[in-house]
């Protein structure tokens, strides 16, 4: 065997009897994994396994999103900033990733789309539980949202503990105050699950941590990861409604929104309101 066979000699060593041993589908369970995959129009539409894999590949980056804003919420309550910075810059990558993903998905035409729209019913991804848990994470609280999960009361319990927990955002602001920064104390110990609303008394904070970065390096990128975090958000957001507007144009949307408007409002909503708007401010 050489090159010029354009083959590759498999060598001895590798194991080729997987009888009772560690297997890569046994570990990853595909089997089940993809066997998730279940068409409902019929016949098939061709295109309908490619709204699928959009949604269940994005589910599962949301999957690992929640896995890591789990371990930073945890890491900034204890003031363990160097796992909590690294775990942000993780879940920018896969805010990357489903970012770029859209661009599969607007492979699929309006005509396409309407042949196999009916099988989904009242389905929509405003019933996501893990998008709302990484909203809820981030500071995008709304109680109202745990009303679509009454048919699911474990779902339900689940989404009303991240509702009612500190956000990114309340535990930042918390490790500030314990580094002596003059957070106002009410945002401290609060109701965290109303949503935060942006308090012009917490802007002081933040610009003394911009007028003078090499103080408190630490502090000052945290803060840049978080609007960089809240940034992808709001690209992907904002390329959900593009996409949807290419694709069902003004019409509502299944789960009974008025469709792309509603998304649109959406893109008002922000994490960290005074993060922004303290650049304003930066060098008056
Ligand atoms: C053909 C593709 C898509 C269309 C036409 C579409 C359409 C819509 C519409 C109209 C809504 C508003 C709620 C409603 O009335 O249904 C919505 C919400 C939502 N969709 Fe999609 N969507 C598409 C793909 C996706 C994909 C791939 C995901 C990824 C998981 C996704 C996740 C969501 C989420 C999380 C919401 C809730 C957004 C919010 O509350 O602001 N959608 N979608
Ligand atoms: N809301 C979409 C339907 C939809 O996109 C959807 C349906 C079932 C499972 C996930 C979906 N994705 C996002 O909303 C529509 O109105 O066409």
């Amino acid at each position: 065997m050489s090159a010029d066979d354009n083959l590759r000699a498999v060598e001895a060593g590798v194991t080729r009897d997987l009888r009772d041993r560690q297997t890569y589908a046994g570990y990853l369970h595909l089997d089940r994994l993809l066997s998730a995959q279940q068409p409902l129009s019929e016949p098939e539409h061709h295109d309908e396994l490619l709204f699928i894999v959009q949604h269940q590949t994005s589910e599962l980056w949301m999957r690992l999103i929640i896995h890591e804003l789990d371990a930073v919420l945890s890491a900034l309550s204890i003031d363990d900033l160097g796992p909590a910075q690294k775990g942000l810059a993780r879940v920018k990558q896969i805010q990357r990733q489903l970012f770029e993903q859209w661009g599969v998905l607007a492979t699929l035409t309006p005509s396409e789309y309407v042949k196999f729209r009916g099988v989904l019913g009242d389905a929509s991804g405003f019933q996501s539980l893990q998008y709302r848990i990484i909203e809820f994470q981030l500071g995008n609280k709304n109680r109202q949202m745990l009303d679509v999960f009454a048919h699911s009361p474990a779902d339900q319990e689940r989404l009303r503990r991240v509702l009612e927990a500190p956000s990114l955002y309340d535990e930042f602001l918390r490790h500030l105050a314990r580094r002596d920064y003059p957070v106002p104390a009410d945002l401290l110990d609060r109701d965290f699950s109303e949503p935060h609303r942006r308090r012009e008394d917490l802007i002081p904070v933040f610009k003394a941590i911009y007028d003078a970065p090499k103080r408190d390096w630490e502090a000052y990128e945290l803060c840049e990861e978080l609007v960089d975090v809240e940034e992808s958000f709001q690209l992907w957001r904002f390329r959900h409604m593009k996409t949807v507007q290419r694709i069902i144009g003004y019409k509502r949307g299944t789960g009974g929104s008025s469709g792309v408007g509603f998304l649109r409002a959406a893109l008002d909503l922000t994490f960290f309101p005074e993060l922004l708007d303290v650049r304003t401010e930066i060098g008056a």
